[in-house]
C-alpha cells in the first residue's frame, strides 16, 4: 500500500540541528562541520554548495547514517538517524556498479541487500527506470561495455529502485563532460517531477545548482556551516531555454558572489592536537 502524504511528509524531511563534526587522525583533530543548523522539507530539491573541504559530503553521509555527529542531531521523518535509512538512497559521485553484474541486476542489487528477492513488480520498475535513463538497449551489458556517463546513469537508477523518499547525491554528475552533464540534469528532473521525493544534491557547480533547485544551501570553508541560502524561484519545467534566461544567469551571479563570501567566512578551522589546546 503507498504511503499516505502525511506519512511521506514525516518520512522525506530532514532536520540538522547544532550538528558538529570532529575526525579524530592519531593525535589531530579536524573540526569538519560547527553548529551546523538546516531544514530540508519534504519534496524540496536543495544544493549543497561551498568551498573544497567544507564538509558537503561530511554532511551528507550524517544525513544518511554512515556516520554519526560529534554532536548535535540529524533528524529524518522526525526520528533522529541512528544508521542507515530504509527510506533513503545515496548516490555518489563514482558510479560503483560491480563488474560481474550487468546493467539489470547492478539497478536490481538495493533490493537484494535489503534482504529480498527481486519480485515481478521490482524487475518491472527496473526496465522502466532503465527506460528513463536511456539505457534500454544496454540493459544486459556489464560496467566495462559502458561508458562513463552510461554507467553514471545506471547507477542513479541503482539509487532510485527503492523508491526513496529522501535522495542523497553526492557530486553524481561531476566527472561528466558538459553535455552529458546538461542532459542528466533534466533527465533527474523529468524523474523528480514524476516522483516526487526530497533530494539533496552537492556540486561544485553553481549554474547546475541553480538548474535544479529550489534552494541552494551554501556553506562556510571548513568547518563548515550554513552562510546563505538562495531561493530559486525560476518556473518549472525547466529546460535548456532556462540557461539562457536573463533570471537564470543572474541566480548564477549571486551564487557566485556568496560563494566568494563563504570562502572567506571560514572560521579558524580549530583543528588541535588531541588533548591538546584547540
Ligand atoms: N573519514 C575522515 N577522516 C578524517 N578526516 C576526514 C574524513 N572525512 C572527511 N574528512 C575531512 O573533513 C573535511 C571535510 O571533508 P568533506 O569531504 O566533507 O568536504 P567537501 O566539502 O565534501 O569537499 P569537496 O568539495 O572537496 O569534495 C576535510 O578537511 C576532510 O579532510
Amino acid at each position: 500500500m503507498s504511503a499516505s502524504l502525511a506519512e511521506r511528509t514525516r518520512l522525506g524531511g530532514v532536520s540538522v540541528e547544532g550538528v558538529s563534526k570532529i575526525f579524530r587522525r592519531k593525535r589531530l583533530e579536524i573540526h569538519a562541520l560547527s553548529e551546523t543548523s538546516a531544514e530540508f522539507k519534504q519534496g524540496e530539491f536543495v544544493s549543497l554548495i561551498g568551498p573544497s573541504g567544507c564538509g558537503k559530503s561530511t554532511l551528507l553521509k550524517l544525513i544518511a547514517g554512515l556516520d554519526s555527529p560529534s554532536s548535535g542531531e540529524v533528524r529524518v521523518g522526525g526520528e533522529v538517524v541512528s544508521g542507515t535509512l530504509p527510506t533513503a538512497s545515496v548516490a555518489f559521485q563514482k558510479p560503483t556498479l560491480l563488474s560481474w553484474r550487468n546493467v539489470t541486476d547492478n539497478i536490481l542489487l538495493p533490493i537484494e541487500i535489503r534482504g529480498g528477492r527481486p519480485t515481478k513488480a521490482d524487475r518491472a520498475y527496473a526496465s522502466e527506470l532503465i527506460e528513463m535513463m536511456g539505457l534500454q538497449d544496454f540493459a544486459s551489458h556489464y560496467p566495462r561495455e559502458l561508458s562513463g556517463g552510461m554507467e553514471q546513469r545506471a547507477a542513479i537508477a541503482r539509487s532510485l529502485i527503492t523508491r526513496p523518499e529522501l535522495l542523497l547525491m553526492d557530486e553524481p554528475f561531476g566527472a561528466l563532460d558538459e553535455f552529458t552533464r546538461e542532459d542528466l540534469n533534466e533527465e533527474l528532473l523529468r524523474l523528480w517531477g514524476a516522483e516526487p521525493k526530497t533530494v539533496i544534491f552537492v556540486t561544485h557547480s553553481i549554474s547546475e545548482a541553480v538548474f535544479l533547485s529550489d534552494r541552494i544551501v551554501v556553506m562556510s570553508a571548513r568547518p563548515g556551516r550554513i552562510v546563505d541560502v538562495i531561493d530559486v524561484d525560476l518556473p518549472r519545467p525547466r529546460s535548456a531555454r532556462t540557461r539562457t534566461s536573463p533570471e537564470f544567469n543572474e541566480l548564477v551571479r549571486r551564487g557566485r558572489v556568496s560563494l566568494e563570501a563563504a570562502k572567506a567566512a571560514g572560521g579558524p578551522a580549530n583543528d588541535a592536537e588531541a588533548g591538546g589546546k584547540s
